[in-house]
């Protein structure tokens, strides 16, 4: 009888153990499963974090951004596309020349006159293109259109700025400003607005080029792929307007405060471009230079 009742006991005991180790087994596999689910929340959680970081980070390269008037993925052509704007009145003082003084005013873009080819070719008869698809585009007489300097090549990149010419971010107008005559009411307005006036900028206005009249731009390398940053910015009163570079794409616009403009920061790669300027003034005009 006791022999049973200890076989008994034991045979309980037995169980009980079992049921133990089960007991033990079911939670240590519930904490796992728990802490396994833990671990993926965690790196979903880390993952988002990081994700939400480099989005943050990239749209805050330039959140001035408002529109992209035309994107480094489009081809813009056969015909350029021409954004018209009213002119500023910075040339009622200056001495008009028919035929060529801004009358109408705007920027416009086009991917169809230099060929991405030519533009890593950087053929010689460029300026003579441009200058026709400028007269084209804002009915003028190219034979009244001259080139002008500064017409230079640019190389940018993230390193710091040697130079205050250097400094492309900077918002400015191309077309000369005349040492004791401020900037209009209207562009300090259009500054204040955008929020980018500042006494330093304000001085710098007063040192852009010659007497550009009409400003074009040839782009020889890729926005997003050559570079990152570095788009152009028209800065209007109602918003900011990029235009996304692009080899081969040539971008124009008349030159006063309707076009207050500058360049986003190059943030990665190296941005390659052709500033290529004309005057309507004949005492201005330079001939072709040399390209490389
Ligand atoms: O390189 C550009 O896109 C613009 C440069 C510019 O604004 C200038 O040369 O005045
Ligand atoms: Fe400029």
């Amino acid at each position: 009888m006791a022999v049973v009742r200890q076989r008994t006991a034991q045979g309980s005991n037995a169980t009980e153990i079992e049921k133990k180790i089960k007991r033990g087994n079911a939670l240590r596999q519930g904490s796992a499963w728990r802490w396994s689910r833990g671990s993926v929340a965690l790196l979903l959680g880390t993952l988002s974090l990081c994700g939400a970081a480099v989005w943050l980070y990239v749209t805050s390269l330039d959140s001035e951004v408002t529109e992209t008037l035309v994107s480094r993925s489009e081809l813009v052509s056969p015909q350029p596309r021409v954004y018209a704007i009213e002119c500023s009145e910075d040339y009622e003082n200056y001495k008009r020349y028919p035929g060529c003084t801004p009358q109408k005013c705007g920027r416009a873009v086009t991917d169809s006159v230099v060929t991405r080819e030519e533009a890593q070719a950087l053929r010689r008869n460029v300026r003579e293109r441009i200058q026709a698809v400028i007269a084209e585009t804002f009915d003028l007489d190219p034979a009244m259109v001259y080139l002008t300097k500064p017409t230079f090549f640019s190389r940018i990149n993230s390193t710091a700025a040697k130079t205050q010419h250097d400094e492309y971010w900077h918002p400015h107008i191309d077309k000369v400003i005349h040492k004791n005559r401020t900037v209009t009411p209207s562009t300090l307005d259009k500054m204040k607005r955008s929020g980018t006036f500042s006494a330093p900028n304000h001085a710098k206005l007063k040192v852009t080029y010659g007497s550009f009249d009409y400003t074009s731009l040839l782009y020889l390398s890729d926005y997003g792929s050559d570079f990152t940053g570095g788009r152009f910015i028209f800065m209007d009163q109602n918003g900011n307007r990029t235009v996304e570079p692009r080899a081969g794409r040539v971008s124009f616009f008349t030159s006063g405060s309707e076009n207050l403009h500058r360049v986003e920061r190059v943030t990665w790669g190296t941005r390659y471009a052709i500033t290529v300027s004309f005057t309507c003034d004949p005492a201005h005009a330079i001939s072709d230079p040399a390209l490389p």
